[in-house]
């Protein structure tokens, strides 16, 4: 039997700490209850682009990542595991793309913490609680650091015959307009994004 991508890396040094039972993706899984309207707003011609539009190659697994489990017993997260970066990661640079299963609002798990909105519109979700790739490790910078260093920003893939897929992908933040974040992230730190504070009231209402 094959075994499962995650289960051959793990320990490769390339994937170290990849979960049991996680899937790990190198592309999109997706539902098959998508409507072809959301198919066709996530997968479309080149052409229909704006020309500013830049269309990436993207290829897991990702080293310019690590997964690390966390054992900083300040560190709210402690006893998780985090998403670190394996070398100096420039600002504005493209880290890695964020994958998971892509869904609507008919087939979403309530009790996902790995649920990210691609498509608001059409109510379109990648849940990484499954299956998805190293980004599924990145935590909120809240109780961690000042800020975030990532953020998430919407791209699109080449996938050939003249098309671009759109998902969700993790850049450094941009330098700002005070120069303060010139260092992008250095080797070693951990790559902290804001999951906005609607995550954690959402969080609070579950536990209440
Ligand atoms: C997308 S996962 C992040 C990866 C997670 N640490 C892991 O090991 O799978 C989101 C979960 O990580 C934890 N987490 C992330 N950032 C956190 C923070 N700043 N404070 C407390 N918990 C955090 C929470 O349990 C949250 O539900």
């Amino acid at each position: 039997m094959v075994q499962p991508l995650g289960s051959q890396l793990a320990g490769s040094g390339i994937l170290n700490d990849w979960p049991q039972g996680v899937v790990y993706l190198l592309a999109p899984s997706y539902s098959k209850k998508l409507p072809d309207v959301a198919i066709r707003s996530l997968i479309v011609a080149r052409s229909d682009l704006p020309a500013t539009e830049q269309l990436r190659k993207t290829k897991g697994p990702y080293a310019n990542t690590r997964i690390t489990r966390i054992v900083t017993p300040s560190h709210p997260a402690n006893g998780q595991y985090g998403l670190f970066a394996r070398q100096h990661l420039p600002p504005d640079s493209f880290i890695l793309p964020y994958l998971g299963y892509v869904h609507d609002k008919t087939d979403t798990d309530e009790q996902s913490d790995y649920d990210l909105s691609l498509d608001r519109n059409l109510g379109i979700g990648v849940d990484a609680s499954k299956m998805g790739n190293e980004a599924r490790f990145i935590n909120d910078y809240r109780g961690v650091s000042t800020g975030p260093n990532a953020e998430f920003r919407d791209f699109f893939v080449d996938i050939g015959n003249g098309k671009g897929e759109k998902r969700i992908g993790v850049f450094v933040l941009s330098v700002g307009k005070s120069g303060k974040r010139v260092k992008g992230i250095a080797k070693g730190e951990e790559i902290l994004i804001s999951y906005g504070k609607g995550f954690w009231t959402e969080r609070q209402k579950t536990q209440e």
